[in-house]
């Protein structure tokens, strides 16, 4: 019952969820137990309205006047974004992104696991970043069927992340979070997130070009 009434959310609320779920999890942090849309719109910098459109989708709001419950709502955005159970992933990549990511130790916190890291460079080889082994990419379809690999981030050259892409599928891979700018071309139940950061860059150009027209 309840799975149906969540198929509903529209996808512009879905994705405005992860920054809904980290203020949330700041307010868990500092013990906070309840919030009200207007303290909350002031935190976020959002109209309180669209805060109570977003978050009614939820529930986890009491009587009138007594905001919402933070602990129910973050548990529960916390359940539709899938981070209430851990995920393991590996990179495929070992240079400047591929690093970054593993020296990043909030994306453990949020339960993504990184099983290993890979590259074909054999001098990185059998080398440790922040704790996670770096393999040989030769053994990837292996070691994602060993390990129970659910996702595989690709911070590689752009022909390199298309040649991994179709190895990874081929071993059963359904999500990918792709650092190289270039469209992967992979079956339709196969699930890309792209991370272009020159597109990002390029957008906040555009944003101070049109500021400084007005
Ligand atoms: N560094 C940045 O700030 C940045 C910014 C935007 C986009 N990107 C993109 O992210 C990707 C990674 O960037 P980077 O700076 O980390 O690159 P990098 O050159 O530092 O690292 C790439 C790594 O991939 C490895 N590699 C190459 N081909 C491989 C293959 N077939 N199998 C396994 N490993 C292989 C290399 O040995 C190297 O260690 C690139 O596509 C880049 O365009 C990087």
């Amino acid at each position: 019952m309840e799975e149906k009434e969540e198929k509903k959310i529209s996808a512009v609320v879905i994705r405005r969820l992860p920054r809904y779920y980290r203020y949330l999890g700041e307010l868990v942090e500092n013990d906070v137990q309840r919030i009200s849309s207007k303290e909350l719109s002031e935190k976020m910098k959002v109209t309180a309205s669209q805060i109570r459109q977003d978050l009614n989708n939820f529930g986890g709001f009491g009587q009138q006047g007594y905001g919402y419950n933070v602990k129910y709502l973050y548990d529960k955005i916390g359940k539709i974004l899938g981070v209430d159970e851990p995920h393991n992933m590996i990179v495929v990549g070992a240079g400047n992104i591929g690093r970054a990511i593993c020296n990043y130790s909030d994306f453990s916190k949020r339960g993504f696991v990184i099983k290993g890291l890979f590259d074909n460079n054999p001098e990185v080889a059998g080398k440790e970043v922040a704790g996670v082994k770096v393999y040989n990419s030769e053994g990837i379809a292996q070691f994602i069927k060993d390990n129970n690999i659910e996702i595989v981030a690709l911070t590689l050259p752009k022909v390199a992340a298309k040649e991994v892409a179709n190895i990874v599928v081929e071993a059963g891979i359904k999500a990918i979070w792709n650092f190289a700018p270039v469209d992967l071309n992979l079956p339709k139940d196969v699930i890309v997130e792209n991370v272009h950061l020159s597109e990002s860059l390029m957008r906040l150009s555009y944003a101070i070009a049109n500021q400084e027209k007005h």
